[in-house]
């Protein structure tokens, strides 16, 4: 057991039921996001991938189960609660601000905890900075590591679609979240692009090092249905069917597991008819 078993979790739902008029979208659902962990969910459509993530962001309020951080119970999660509780997401639609240049989209990301955090320390900015330039600095810094740094003038509209995720991904990671939560990150990307998004989410959850002591590691959540990508960058897997968690266990335990392969082929068949 490695000492990030021992910790709390960064994020636990626990029975957690939503139902939408009489369609259940989750039911029963319980699972944890543990310290510096990629997990991920996955489950054939319809499944109960969105609820849930919308659920973890506070966009959905379960009827009933609980939610926490770090061990202690979060009761009516909303939206803006994330940056105070140190989360962070990603949606589908990205939500961009097309009239504003992508380092003014990056800077309404960089809240207290960015001006205050560890980036401002690496930039040799005090602490306490408030002011628009310091912002600026750690928003251009989030930008340069994610290789978008030349497109910092440009309005969104005129960007690629894989930068344009790009930015929002660095809108995510500015405010330093140690929870990130991503929802489809992949869709749109083409392969080599999926692959370096891999690359990059692998680095988030990659712990502190020795030449690097400070860095936050950033959990992750997951929520994707190209399965190729979830495979290759999750810790762990969780496979929901039906609003329910079917399965959940490390890659190669789900890639076995014969309920998962029931639920994809029991989808496969009912596309087919
Ligand atoms: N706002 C809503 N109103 C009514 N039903 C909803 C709503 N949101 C989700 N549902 C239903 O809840 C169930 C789960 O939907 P959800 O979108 O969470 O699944 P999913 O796994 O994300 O599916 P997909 O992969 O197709 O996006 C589905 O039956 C869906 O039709």
């Amino acid at each position: 057991m490695s000492s990030l078993d021992t910790m709390d979790p960064v994020l636990t739902m626990k029975d957690v039921e939503v139902s939408f008029g009489g369609i259940v979208a989750l039911s029963g659902v319980s699972l944890d996001v543990r310290p510096g962990e990629v997990l991920g969910v996955i489950g054939p459509n319809g499944a109960g991938k969105t609820t849930l993530f919308n659920v973890a962001c506070g966009l959905v309020r379960p009827q009933s189960g609980t939610l926490g951080r770090h061990g202690k119970t979060l009761p009516g999660l909303r939206p803006h609660d994330l940056p105070r509780l140190g989360m962070s997401r990603t949606l589908q639609g990205l939500g961009l601000f097309d009239r504003m240049t992508v380092l003014d989209n990056v800077m309404i990301g960089a809240d207290r905890t960015a001006r205050t955090g560890l980036l401002a320390g690496l930039l040799g900015l005090p602490s306490s900075a408030s002011d628009d330039a310091a912002v600026r600095s750690i928003a251009m810094a989030m930008l340069q590591r994610l290789r978008i740094a030349d497109h910092a003038h440009r309005l969104p509209p005129s960007l690629p679609y894989a930068v344009r995720k790009r930015v929002a991904l660095a809108r995510a990671l500015v405010s330093e979240p140690t929870l990130l939560l991503l929802d489809e990150p992949a869709s749109g990307l083409s392969s080599d692009e999926m692959s370096e998004l891999g690359d990059e989410i692998r680095s988030l959850a990659k712990p502190p090092t020795d030449t690097d002591p400070e860095r936050p590691a950033t959990s992750v959540m997951l929520v994707e249905h190209h399965m190729d990508l979830v495979m290759s960058v999750c810790d762990r897997i969780y496979v929901l069917d039906f609003g329910k968690v079917i399965a959940q266990g490390t890659p190669d335990q789900i890639r076995e597991d014969p309920a998962v392969l029931a639920a994809y082929l029991g989808n496969e068949v009912a596309h087919d008819n």
